[in-house]
Parts: structure tokens; C-alpha cells; sequence
């Protein structure tokens, strides 16, 4: 039921509020003392809980306990503390309202103008691994009651829920009193607080509680037929995320465009920009590409992505001194013309033999796990180039969200490449070790290239991509194309099935000398019998990398 309709005309104007009273509760007592000793020294007299009360009080300031505005103890180990119509009643009055102000006076119960309030360490206590029973002791009640109570009843009283605006609160107490302006703000601050605060509630026990018992929540859940999914998906999701930067635009200079980061991940969006012009919403998409592509691998590698899809991919040569600056060597000589303005991605620290590299070459962007001091001496001295480093904990995400119109998809990322010894020799005869190490190669790295894929490999690197086309012919076209002479001899990977054996007849008659596709197509004994007319070993993997 909604509360009563009041006639507008019985408000009274009620912009500038006076804090006579305020209630300090507060788990984190960063800044408490300055924000005590400032309200003391303007008369407001200080209402607050437990070891808030004795933290103020051991300062030597004045502090009336709400156990004696409630006249009714603490209880239930500190379950019960606040909640208590005298607490909630002198938050949730209106003085606008005439009869409200004559019922608080008639219960005896004193008003509140300014709430100071943050919430028990929820988050932090899940962080520390703490066992379930602490956990749950840790989901505050009595706080974000206040809160809601306070932001809900902002016409009349300032609800503070973040050290951060202490500073803007006591000088407002000091001229006079809050402004409505200030109220809305911070109540508006506050729901933001306790939304986010029971988000990561709401997780953990989706993610704590519900998975452990599918059984008694099968109801809700909402499985596939799909037998190849034991996934089951959670009956609602939220995303959580706060405004780390605005853009100077988006995709293009007419779109705007801010950087969203959600607590506690280590993506792109956490990366730490060293050097450079302010990254760009094209920048951070690319460097998520190339960070994608380039952490496919344990073994050094570089990947340089431009619009999102890899125009060259490479493993450091067998032979080399420095791994990373000869993974990035190969890289870019996959197709040094795309590379032009390219965002490259290392996952490895950049040497200085790289960064050497890197400076003659226009890049946008070079995001690693760290960079060598000469390294960074030698980039930082390029106005032009983005230097990013990655959190030391990056990890990459498990599931992925994509919007669509309406809603949004959501999957698990795809993170599994079929070992070789899981293949089906299709065509021809076995490998050698060389040239499996190039189909494996070959294969993790077409998964980095947008559908329809095809990838030609040399020695661990590159050499010629066919990325992004309607179909797979002129990917192959592509592929061939860009590799030139380089793709005789080289091995070829096919994100998906030939549905036709003109495709691999392309590479074919380029002369690869090995192929790695997933198989499955109705025509694959045409596609087979092209791959055996060529004396050309054709591998299947059972499994496809579709990238779109
Ligand atoms: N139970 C209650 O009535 C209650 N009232 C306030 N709290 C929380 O207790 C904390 C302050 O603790 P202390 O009592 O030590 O000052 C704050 O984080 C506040 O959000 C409560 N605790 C949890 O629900």
C-alpha cells in the first residue's frame, strides 16, 4: 500500500535545514573524530550506537547512546541496536507536515537532521574468506534501515554514508544548516550505497547459497535442453559498476561515451594507463581484443589488433634472445601495413629490444603486465603512444554479457581449445612435431579473429589473416592474399567447418601444408577428399571457435 496522499499546499517551504541533532553510526571510522569534533564545536548534539559512541566519547566529546533514546539496550549480539521507532520515527518524520511535527512532539520524540552511517564490512569480509556464519553476521540491517529511512525523508534531514563528504557536510553545518540541494545529492549518493551493498549480497548468495542447493531452487532456475549445458542461470542479473572515466566520445566523435568499472575485476578497464593521451572508447575495445588474444597463450606472445580483430599474431622464433621483442617482431611482420596505428598487447614485461621496436612504429596502444625502466624510458619519450599495465591478479572472465536490444546475452567465455592429442587425422598422414606445434598454434590463434576465421601460421607466428567476411571463401581469399609467398609451406586454422570444398581449395592451391578445421560439415568427405587429392593433412577438432 502506498503511504497518503497530502494536499501540496500543506507542505511548508523546507530549503535550508539546521542540524540541531545527529545520529553517528559507522563501521569504518576513517575521518570520525574531525567530523565529532566539528559538530560538538557548532552545538549539534551527537546520538550514536556502541563503539562509534566510545571512539567519540574516549575523544572527549559529548555522546548520548541510542540505547537511551530507545530505553531498550542492544540486543541479539548487536542484531538489534537501531531499530526502534524513537530511532526511525525522529528520521522518517516530515516537518514539513504540521501533523507530523505535532505527533513527534506528542510521542516525545526528538528529530534528526543529519544520519552518518556506513555499513559492516560485507565485501571485505567475503574477500578475507571468512566461513559462511561470519559472513552472514556481516549483512548489516539496522544501517541500511537508517539509510533508506534518512535518503526516503531527504526534504528534512542529510543522510552522510561516505567519509569523502564529510568535509562538504560540516561546512554546511557551519553556515547555517544543509541545503535541499546538498540533501538530494547525498540521498541520492545513499541508494546508490545500499543498492550496490545488497547487490553484493544478493551475489554471494547466488553464488554461495543457491548454487549449493539447485535442488530446492530448481523451481526458480532456468536450465537449458541443451544436454551439453550444466549451466544453470540465476533467475536475475545485476550489473554493478561504477563511472571510472567520461570519454571524449564514443565509436565516433558525435557518441558519448563514459568507462564503467566493476569493483573487485582486473580486466582492460582496471588497467593502469602510464603514459599517454587519454585512452579512447575505440582504444579500450581494441586493447581488450589484443589482451584477449595475446593471453590465449602461456608461451610469450604479442598480438596487434586493429578494429578489434588481429593483424598479426606471434610466439617468440625457437632461437631467441629476448622472447617478447621477437614475439613482437613476428607479430608485426604479419602485415606491417595494418599494424599502422595498431594496439599491441604482450603478455609478457616489455624488453627495451621491444620498446625499441615499438617507438619506430606509429602504435596507439601497448598494454603488458609491466614494462622494463628502459622500456618505459624509451616509449614515454612518444607523445602519441598509450602505455597500459595490467593488474598484477588479471585474470580472465569466466562468463561474458552482451547487449542486445531488449536485453542482454549472456555466455560463457570461450576458453577451451581441444589438445591435440583430441584431434581426428581427417586427410594425409600425421605430423611432425613442427608442424603440430604450428596447427596448435594456428588454431588457439584463429580464435582471436572475428567469424568467418582463417588463419595462416608459419614457425609459431602469422603469417596471412582472413578475418570478419560472409563467407568463407573470401575468408580464404584473404588469408592467401595477405600472406602471399609465405603461405606455401604454412599450416592453415578455419574457425568453423568448411561447408564447401572451395574454400580449402584456396588454400589448397596456395600450397599449406596442413590444415586444422573443427569438421561436422554435411560435405566434409568433399572437403577431405580435396585435402587427400593435394597430399595435404587435414585435421579435425570437434570443436569450433565461432567469434562474433
Ligand atoms: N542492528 C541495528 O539496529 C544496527 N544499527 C546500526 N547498525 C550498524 O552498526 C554499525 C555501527 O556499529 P557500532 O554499534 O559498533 O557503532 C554500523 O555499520 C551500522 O550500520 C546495526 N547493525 C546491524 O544491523
Amino acid at each position: 500500500m502506498s503511504g497518503p496522499r497530502h494536499d501540496p499546499s500543506l507542505y511548508r517551504d523546507r530549503d535550508v535545514v539546521p542540524v540541531r541533532r545527529a545520529l553517528l553510526s559507522v563501521s569504518d571510522k576513517t575521518d570520525l573524530l574531525d567530523l565529532a569534533g566539528a559538530l560538538a564545536e557548532a552545538g549539534v548534539e551527537i546520538v550514536s550506537t556502541g563503539s562509534t559512541a566510545s571512539t567519540i566519547r574516549d575523544a572527549g566529546f559529548a555522546v548520548t547512546d541510542v540505547a537511551s533514546v530507545t530505553g531498550f539496550a542492544e540486543a541479539l549480539d548487536g542484531r538489534v541496536k537501531t531499530l526502534h521507532p524513537a530511532v526511525h520515527a525522529g528520521l522518517l518524520a516530515d516537518l514539513r507536515l504540521e501533523h507530523h511535527e505535532a505527533q513527534l512532539t506528542e510521542l516525545g520524540i526528538s528529530p534528526f537532521e543529519l544520519v552518518v552511517v556506513n555499513l559492516y564490512p560485507f565485501a571485505a569480509t567475503v574477500a578475507s574468506g571468512a566461513p559462511a556464519a561470519d559472513i552472514v553476521e556481516q549483512i548489516d540491517i539496522g544501517g541500511p534501515a537508517m539509510v533508506r529511512a534518512s535518503a526516503k525523508n531527504h526534504a528534512n534531514v542529510a543522510i552522510v554514508v561516505d567519509p569523502s563528504a564529510y568535509g562538504e557536510v560540516i561546512e554546511a553545518v557551519r553556515a547555517g544548516g544543509t541545503s535541499l540541494r546538498l540533501r538530494q545529492k547525498l540521498a541520492t549518493l545513499a541508494f546508490e550505497h545500499t543498492a550496490s551493498y545488497d547487490l553484493g549480497v544478493s551475489t554471494w548468495f547466488t553464488e554461495n547459497v543457491y548454487d549449493q542447493w539447485d535442488d530446492t531452487f530448481a523451481a526458480d532456475a532456468v536450465e537449458t535442453d541443451d544436454d551439453e549445458s550444466e549451466v544453470e542461470y540465476a533467475p536475475s542479473i545485476f550489473v554493478d559498476a561504477d563511472l571510472a572515466a567520461v570519454l571524449r566520445y564514443g565509436e565516433n566523435s558525435h557518441q558519448a561515451a563514459g568507462l564503467y568499472r566493476v569493483e573487485g575485476e582486473s580486466g582492460i578497464a582496471q588497467a593502469t594507463q602510464l603514459h599517454g593521451k587519454e585512452m579512447s572508447y575505440n582504444n579500450y575495445v581494441d586493447a581488450d581484443a589484443a589482451v584477449r588474444a595475446a593471453y590465449d597463450f602461456s608461451e610469450p606472445a604479442v598480438a596487434i589488433i586493429k578494429h578489434a580483430n588481429p593483424c598479426g599474431i606471434a610466439l617468440a622464433a625457437v632461437d631467441a634472445v629476448d622472447a617478447i621483442a621477437s614475439a613482437h617482431e613476428r607479430a608485426h611482420a604479419c602485415d606491417p601495413v595494418s599494424a599502422y596505428g595498431g594496439v599491441i598487447a604482450a603478455n609478457r614485461v616489455v624488453t627495451r629490444a621491444m620498446a625499441e621496436t615499438v617507438a619506430g612504429i606509429f602504435t596507439e596502444v601497448l598494454v603488458a603486465p609491466g614494462f622494463e625502466p628502459e622500456a618505459l624510458e624509451i616509449l614515454t619519450a612518444k607523445k602519441n603512444i598509450r602505455l597500459l599495465t595490467l593488474p598484477d591478479d588479471f585474470e580472465r572472465e569466466s562468463d561474458e554479457i552482451r547487449q542486445i536490444s531488449g536485453g542482454f546475452l549472456v555466455q560463457e567465455a570461450d576458453a577451451h581449445f581441444a589438445p591435440f592429442d583430441s584431434w581426428t587425422l581427417a586427410a594425409g598422414e600425421p605430423v611432425d612435431d613442427a608442424t603440430r606445434r604450428d596447427l596448435e598454434f594456428a588454431w588457439t590463434a584463429v580464435r582471436a579473429v572475428k567469424s568467418n576465421a582463417i588463419l595462416l601460421a608459419s614457425g609459431g607466428a602469422s603469417v596471412g589473416v582472413g578475418m570478419g567476411q560472409v563467407n568463407r571463401v573470401d575468408s580464404c581469399e584473404l588469408a592467401v592474399t595477405r600472406a602471399g609467398d609465405r603461405a606455401e609451406g604454412s599450416v592453415a586454422a578455419s574457425d568453423a567447418f568448411f561447408p564447401f570444398a572451395d574454400g580449402a581449395e584456396i588454400l589448397l592451391r596456395a600450397g599449406v601444408r596442413a590444415i586444422v578445421q573443427p569438421g561436422g560439415s554435411i560435405r566434409d568427405d568433399e572437403v577431405v577428399a580435396a585435402a587427400v587429392a593435394a597430399g595435404v593433412t587435414m585435421y579435425f577438432t570437434g570443436e569450433r571457435h565461432f567469434f562474433h
